[in-house]
């Protein structure tokens, strides 16, 4: 994609890392509307892929006007050569390790591995250390991704305090914080405790949140290791049910009908949870309950654990075809709502271990869109309206942004990505942006390369390199 500051002149074409001198207000961190003073034109894209290639301007931080040929006093062009322009991805589920584990991932690694990943805002767990289960530690989450600029970090924020699932967490007051936390879980353990669930279910309610339960029902999968089967039975591993997730995902269900809260199901991982999240979204359809699935449940299997590499152990753990080919329909029809990375960095020495030992989770941000390709595009499964519904306009609606996963339309908010579907690219963990290199999809080829990624008409990624705001560093 070739690109200029100033079209027509010669000077004008290289792509720097980092910008300057442009206008741009000094807090630099585009978060609210109309911060970003640039105008920047992108010419030639094609909104969800649909039609010819038009010109989109954008000012404000909003999409200022989509026609052809706009000619204009842009103080930035860039030549998008017919790529795909879709809404910024919205990740529900991703884990950036900061506080306590920055050897693993940063707020800053993470947001870097985001933006390139075609992302402009993640909610980031809350299984840290210490654990995000109080406002000081949300804010500061928060106050990080504020200042790296490159994408909206949401703190998620525990449900039970310590995550230790005895006591409910102060909810209300991370709401209220200048976090705003409308997101909770637990996430790396289940709120197992059917009375707890129901109270924060009950809770959150108040306040419009939602709870994102880890489903699993731990008496069911103590010292489980892989996904109950034939193939954990050959390799000695001992057996993490299906039952595990269904039961704990029924329950839930109920209770947030019974409660009238909002349900978030993580990482759906079995056909079984798909089968009851379609029949008991048929029965109700106003459920307020939503589930996601993550882009290596859709491509990974059991197989894939014959040589005991660490790198595919992961909570829930990669389960069979069969339950591969469920959760690609399901995703399909929206009986499962959306993509979530579940994006995991785990240092060397947690992973390059030996099995049992090894923590579970695997790198997914800068994945993410190759392989919701490769599973769901390629196969005629998602058309790119599709690919904007899962992986941008329903997180978005499922964590109440209002400014994210927006139609490519004029008056809208310029958070964007364009995606080129023609090139492909080699995965390489060492590559990756992340602290950490445990990736599952080393040396595979993935189709769809981000050609940028703006957030609020300011472009934080291009080309493969994150464009920083000028205050940051
Ligand atoms: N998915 C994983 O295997 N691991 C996650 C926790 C989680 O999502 O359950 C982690 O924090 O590493
Ligand atoms: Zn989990
Ligand atoms: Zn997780």
């Amino acid at each position: 994609m070739n690109r200029r500051k100033d079209e027509g002149s010669p000077s004008g074409g290289d792509m720097a890392d980092a910008r300057s001198g442009d206008g741009r207000g000094t807090d630099g961190r585009g978060l609210d509307d109309g911060e970003a003073g640039d105008r920047v034109l992108l010419r030639g894209v094609r909104p969800y892929g649909e039609g010819e290639p038009v010109d989109l301007l954008v000012a404000g931080g909003r999409i200022a006007e989509i026609g052809t040929d706009l000619s204009t006093d842009a103080d930035e062009i860039l030549h998008a050569d017919g790529a795909i322009a879709l809404p910024g991805f919205v990740d529900l589920h991703t884990h950036l390790r900061e506080p306590g584990r920055e050897d693993a991932e940063t707020v800053e690694t993470g947001s870097v591995a985001a933006a390139l990943g075609g992302y402009t805002a993640v909610f980031a767990m809350a299984n840290t250390d210490p654990v995000a289960d109080n406002a000081v530690i949300v804010e500061h989450v928060w106050r990080r991704g504020r200042e790296v600029g490159l994408v909206d970090v949401h703190p998620v924020g525990a449900v039970t305090v310590g995550l230790k699932g005895s006591e409910l967490a102060e909810l209300g007051t991370m709401a209220r914080s200048a976090a705003g936390v409308r997101l909770f879980s637990d996430d790396g353990r289940c709120v197992d405790d059917p009375l707890l669930m129901r109270r924060a279910l009950e809770y959150t309610r108040v306040f419009g949140g939602v709870v994102a339960q880890h489903a699993e029902e731990p008496r069911l999968t103590v010292q489980a290791q892989a996904h109950e089967g034939a193939q954990a039975a050959r390799l000695g591993l001992t057996g993490w049910p299906a039952p595990a997730e269904e039961s704990i995902v029924a329950r839930d269900c109920m209770l947030a009908g019974h409660t009238a809260g909002t349900l978030h199901v993580c990482h759906v991982s079995t056909s079984g949870t798909a089968e009851f999240l379609r029949w008991w979204r048929s029965r109700d359809s106003t459920a307020a309950v939503s589930a996601e699935v993550t882009p290596h449940h859709l491509l990974l299997t059991d197989e894939l654990l014959g040589n005991y590499d660490p790198v595919h152990k992961v909570n829930p753990p990669l389960r069979t075809d069969a339950d591969v080919r469920a959760l690609r329909e399901a995703l399909a029809d929206g009986t499962v709502d959306c993509v979530a990375t579940d994006h995991a960095p785990h240092a060397e020495q947690d992973k390059d271990c030996e099995w049992s030992a090894a923590r579970p989770g695997m790198l997914g941000l800068q994945t993410a869109l190759g392989v919701v390709m490769h599973t769901m595009v390629e196969p005629g499964l998602l058309d790119w309206r599709g690919v904007a519904r899962v992986m941008s306009e329903r997180p978005a609606r499922i964590a109440g942004l209002a400014d994210q996963g927006r139609p490519v339309a004029e008056g809208e908010p310029a958070n964007l990505v364009l995606v080129d579907p023609g090139s492909r690219w080699t995965v390489r963990g060492a590559d990756l942006a992340s602290v950490s290199a445990n990736t599952p999809f080393e040396g595979m080829e993935l189709p769809g390369r981000i050609r940028a990624t703006m957030l609020r008409g300011r472009i934080t990624a291009h080309e493969g390199k994150v464009e920083r705001a000028e205050m940051e560093r």
